[in-house]
């Protein structure tokens, strides 16, 4: 046991040797998933706090370095180049992708990121980064999130529409069908979206469900059958996608972007067909189960619907709801960007559940020994190449240091003073450092969308209530990776029509005031 366990440096951070020897947190991490970092960092927190912030946890050959404080994330942050996040790009398109040798090699290139320093042109995964961020942010961002207006809209109205009867429905089942169908739709083009096919939908949620076993990347057809299946059905469909040339005329800008980058670096369309899986993923793997935290938490709680609704309603219905009554038959326009703009506390509400629900390890490998310091602290540290580094969220949300004393509680309006700088090291949601997540905006956007016009539009409660007569609240399940955690077992709601809103049509749009932008 003691050759798989390496020699412990002393400038190193303090060491929590296992309960099972050797193999304990290997272990922990793989039942566990992303949650088990949280656990460990909770744990350890009080004594890391004595000792700067970090920990150290021994792993069969390797070790993981566990971050518990803002300062020392903000160290990590620091040395992104060496404490990077490139391996897991490339693990990810070599294990969950299934991406050709060739392909996984050009993304492999240049990990600490140094060749352009060097005068060299930037290799294929700084180039499709940065096509992604270009594609997510400004003028194109706008664009797209027209686009996702219409999509939410039209599955929204074909999904319940205005039923006069109650639907009943597992609430995260059918937000996953219903976000994967318009988040595809705006990506790839309503006519042409491979996830038309209900077998590419199921076998990219296999896939996602799978992931411990997928990433083994030993004989997935045997130990990961299902799943393998699902992506070998996902990969099918996206080839098809590529060999069309109107299906990519009439996709979304981001998806053209990377085509380009992709086609520069001469990546083959089977690689850009798989490499969309991981589009995919990142477009809806978090955004799903936040859509369904945050319907839970408006609609167990009066007093926020109650705000909401009508901090909503006085944007949409100037007038006043009652007028709705009077409108019958009329197109209501709820311009999206005019309702978050004058009504801040619905993306401060926003903010806020993805702050409590973030479960996101923020994953690093340290490329080379590296000395990392402690601003505040003044204390350094070896970190020794070939570990492993984790940042997780819950714990750093959790940091009364960070949050003031009601750090661990929900509060919709922590975020409501737009003009409180809030620190990048704190809110890890997004992640952060050169990692920090291109498709922030757009998430937030297209979250708040969401409620917005589920708020204004129905009454959703649950078909079993808990002892108090509120709602229950599902148990997390567990995931080796994605940052907001999809329940262990759904929750069945009712969902109706509202009263007050019968009989109006509705027209979703993103018009930007450009003399208000910020
Ligand atoms: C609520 C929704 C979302 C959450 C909570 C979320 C969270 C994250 C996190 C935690 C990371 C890793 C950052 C780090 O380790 O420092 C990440 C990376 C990433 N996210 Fe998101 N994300 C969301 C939605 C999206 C959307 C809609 C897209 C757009 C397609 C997207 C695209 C990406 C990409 C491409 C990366 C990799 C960044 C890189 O390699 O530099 N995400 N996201």
């Amino acid at each position: 046991a003691r050759s798989l366990t390496p020699y412990h440096d002393p400038r190193e951070p303090f060491l929590v040797p296992p309960k099972i020897p050797v193999f304990g947190h290997l272990i922990g991490v793989l039942a566990n998933g992303t949650g088990y970092y949280s656990q460990m960092a909770e744990r350890y927190t009080a004594k890391a706090k004595d000792k700067g912030g970090i920990f150290t946890l021994p792993v069969p050959n390797g070790k993981m370095y566990i971050v518990t404080s803002p300062s020392m994330i903000a160290a990590c942050d620091r040395k992104a180049k060496v404490v990077s996040f490139s391996v897991f790009v490339v693990e990810f398109a070599r294990r969950i992708l299934a991406g050709s040798s060739h392909a996984v090699d050009l993304l492999n290139q240049d990990l600490k990121e140094e060749w352009e320093r060097e005068g060299k042109e930037i290799g294929l995964r700084q180039e499709t980064m940065r096509a992604m961020h270009k594609s997510l942010m400004g003028e194109n961002l706008d664009v797209m999130m027209r686009s996702v207006m219409k999509s939410l809209l039209a599955l929204l109205d074909e999904a319940i529409g205005e039923k006069e009867e109650v639907v009943e429905k597992p609430l995260f089942g059918f937000l996953q069908d219903f976000l994967t169908m318009a988040g595809t739709n705006f990506m790839f083009g309503e006519e042409n979206n491979p996830f038309q096919d209900k077998e590419v939908m199921k076998g990219f949620w296999l896939v996602d469900r799978c992931y411990t076993s997928l990433g083994l990347n030993v004989r997935p057809d045997l130990i990961a059958k299902e799943a393998n299946r699902g992506r070998e059905k996902f990969f099918e469909a996206f080839r098809k996608f590529y060999a069309n040339p109107k299906a990519l005329e009439q996709a979304s800008y981001i998806i053209k972007a990377r085509y380009q980058a992709n086609r520069k670096h001469g990546v083959s369309l089977e690689d850009i067909a798989r490499f969309d899986l991981g589009v995919c993923t990142a477009l809806l793997v978090n955004t799903v189960p936040a859509a369904g935290w945050a319907l839970c938490r408006v609609y167990s709680d009066e007093n926020i619907l109650k705000e909401l609704r009508s901090g909503i309603e006085a944007v949409v219905f100037p007038d006043g709801i009652a007028s709705a009554k009077e409108k019958q038959g009329q197109v209501i326009k709820v311009n999206m960007w005019q309702v978050t703009d004058a009504f801040p506390l619905l993306e401060s509400f926003m903010k806020e559940v993805l702050r409590v629900e973030s479960n996101n390890a923020s994953a690093r490998f340290v490329l080379e020994d590296t000395m990392i310091e402690d601003r505040e602290s003044r204390r350094s540290y070896l970190l020794k190449k070939g570990s492993f580094l984790g940042m997780p969220s819950a714990t750093v949300h959790g940091s009364e240091a960070a949050w003031g004393s009601t750090a661990k509680e929900f509060d919709p309006r922590r975020f409501l003073d737009r003009s409180k700088k809030i620190s990048p090291s704190a809110w890890r949601t997004f992640g952060g450092g050169n990692a920090l997540c291109p498709g922030r905006h757009l998430a937030l956007n297209e979250l708040t969308s969401i409620l917005a016009m589920m708020v204004l539009r129905y009454d959703i409660e649950p078909v079993e209530r808990g002892s108090g007569g509120g709602w229950k609240m599902p148990a997390k399940g567990a995931h080796i990776s994605t940052s907001i955690l999809t329940p262990a077992k759904d929750i069945q709601v009712r969902i109706r029509s509202r009263e007050e809103v019968t009989g109006l049509k509705w027209d979703l749009v993103w018009e930007v005031d450009e003399t208000r932008k910020e």
